[in-house]
């Protein structure tokens, strides 16, 4: 098998990544192509050693609060034609799931995540980068029904956590890393355009 096509997409929490990401990956399913696709969340450091109000007082917005060089040390044995042990994480309890699960090699590997262009050591692992450029409150408020919703958050929380951590480390790390990205998406996860253009550059690549 030739060596996969890597492709990060980053951008703010609530920007579209991950819908963005699904849109890509249904777009390839329906051709029966094979799509491997790795959050960034997933790489979170564990934390089973810390009581649980010091894990709710971290700061997950910060570049060390990933484990990043698991992240790519999995990039290269997929590179390599090796399967990896994807970890698991959970955000109710901050921390990772005790089982792993076995991901193959595919020929196009998607990853999306809020630091993957803020790195620099790992920006050479990619083949084409992405940045989804949304406004900062639409995120917010995206983020606020999220989290709320599906990771066990109070209104509360998810604004003092956006006020103490998230703006401010998006203000420092993931803006600045925008202009690391070959092709910035408005538009968030259902910018078809985008989707379109992205789906027949990665087509022509893996031909
Ligand atoms: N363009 C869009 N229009 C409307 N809702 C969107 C759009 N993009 C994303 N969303 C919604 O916003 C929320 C956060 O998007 P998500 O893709 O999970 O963001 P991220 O992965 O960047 O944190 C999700 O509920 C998603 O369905
Ligand atoms: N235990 C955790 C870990 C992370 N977060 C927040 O998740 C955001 C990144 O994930 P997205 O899917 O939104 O891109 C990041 O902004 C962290 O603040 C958390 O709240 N708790």
């Amino acid at each position: 098998m030739q060596s996969p096509l890597i492709i990060a997409i980053s951008g703010a929490s609530g920007s579209g990544k991950s819908l963005f990401t699904e849109n890509l990956l249904n777009a390839f399913a329906i051709q029966g192509q094979p799509v491997q696709i790795l959050r960034e969340d997933h790489y979170y450091r564990a934390q089973d050693h810390l009581p649980m109000e010091a894990r709710e007082q971290n700061n997950y917005d910060h570049p060390n609060a990933f484990e990043h060089e698991l992240l790519k040390a999995h990039l290269q044995a997929l590179r390599h034609g090796e399967p990896i042990d994807y970890p698991h994480y959970c955000f109710k309890t901050h921390t990772r799931l005790p089982e792993t699960e076995r991901l193959n090699p595919a020929p196009v590997i998607i990853l999306e995540g809020i630091m993957l262009l803020a790195r620099p050591e790992l920006l050479p692992m990619y083949d084409v980068k992405i940045f989804i450029d949304t406004p900062l409150d639409i995120c917010l408020m995206r983020r606020m029904m999220r989290d709320v919703k599906e990771r066990g958050r109070t209104i509360e929380s998810v604004a003092s956590q956006y006020e103490s951590t998230v703006k401010p480390m998006y203000h420092e790390f993931i803006e600045p890393s925008r202009f690391t990205a070959d092709v910035v998406v408005t538009q968030g996860g259902k910018n078809q355009i985008a989707l379109d253009v992205i789906k027949s550059h990665i087509q022509q690549a893996i031909q």
